[in-house]
């Protein structure tokens, strides 16, 4: 089954075009989709085109097998796309506990053993499950916005650059954690790091200037030229 099928899709920003015939799939069988490429091409406004938040100006876009120009946003939580923003979104005056609640409102019934799963992922959140959000530090709250987008029990997880602005042993933490959820879960993975993300993923597109230049399979895009030539050292 293909759970996001996107075709020939272009997005403005007023009279700005950003997005350029942009054409992609994620399929059920896939761990992990990487969109990789350089500040300003155009990922996060891909995934937010994903998510309704923006609507294309041409293209389709099917979500688990909707047009999700015609969906809200929090329809598409519920059907099981869910996003971890590049900005972690979490309410710094609520608790832990309280910014997990916020992540279930759609499977509010399954709260409590929810929410027992992401502690087992993240002791350290169980012990500062009262503090709130605000006062932890950069990696705890980036583990937050996961555990979060984990309790709607989403089948497609989209992570906007999850090591924006970790340190590197940190940053490796999180990419440690995304691959065991993609073992559950069906993750798009929006990354700078380019070498990590083609790493870990089944599929790979190099998004340049609005447009994808290279696809293929992670492993393909490693060895491609302009993934050689223009990301990675050595
Ligand atoms: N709200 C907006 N209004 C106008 N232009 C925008 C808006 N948001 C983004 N852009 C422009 O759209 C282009 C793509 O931006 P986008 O944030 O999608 O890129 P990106 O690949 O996610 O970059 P980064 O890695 O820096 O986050 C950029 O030229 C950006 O300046």
């Amino acid at each position: 089954m293909t759970l996001v099928d996107v075709s020939g899709l272009d997005v403005h920003y007023g009279d700005l075009q950003v997005l350029w015939d942009i054409s992609l799939e994620v399929r059920e069988e896939d761990s992990v989709v990487s969109i990789v490429g350089p500040n300003g091409a155009g990922k996060t406004t891909l995934l937010k085109t994903l998510s309704g938040i923006l609507t294309p100006t041409n293209g389709s876009v099917e979500v688990l097998g909707q047009d999700v120009s015609r969906v809200p946003s929090d329809e598409i939580v519920e059907r099981g796309f869910v996003q971890v923003s590049e900005e972690r979104n979490l309410f710094g005056d609520l608790s832990v506990e309280a910014n997990l609640r916020m992540g279930s409102f759609t499977k509010r019934e399954n709260f409590a053993e929810n929410r027992d799963m992401v502690f087992e992922m993240f002791p350290v959140l169980e012990d500062r499950r009262d503090k709130n959000a605000r006062t932890l530090s950069g990696g705890e709250q980036q583990m937050l916005a996961i555990g979060r987008g984990l309790m709607a029990e989403p089948e497609v997880l989209a992570f906007d650059e999850p090591s924006n602005a970790l340190a590197p042993q940190l940053a490796e933490q999180v990419f440690e954690t995304i691959e065991e959820i993609s073992d559950d879960v069906t993750v798009i993975l929006v990354e700078q790091h380019v070498d990590r993300a083609l790493q870990l993923a089944d599929r790979g597109y190099l998004l340049e200037n609005g447009r994808i230049e290279t696809e293929g399979s992670g492993a393909e895009l490693l060895e491609s030229d302009a993934i050689k030539e223009g990301y990675l050292r050595g």
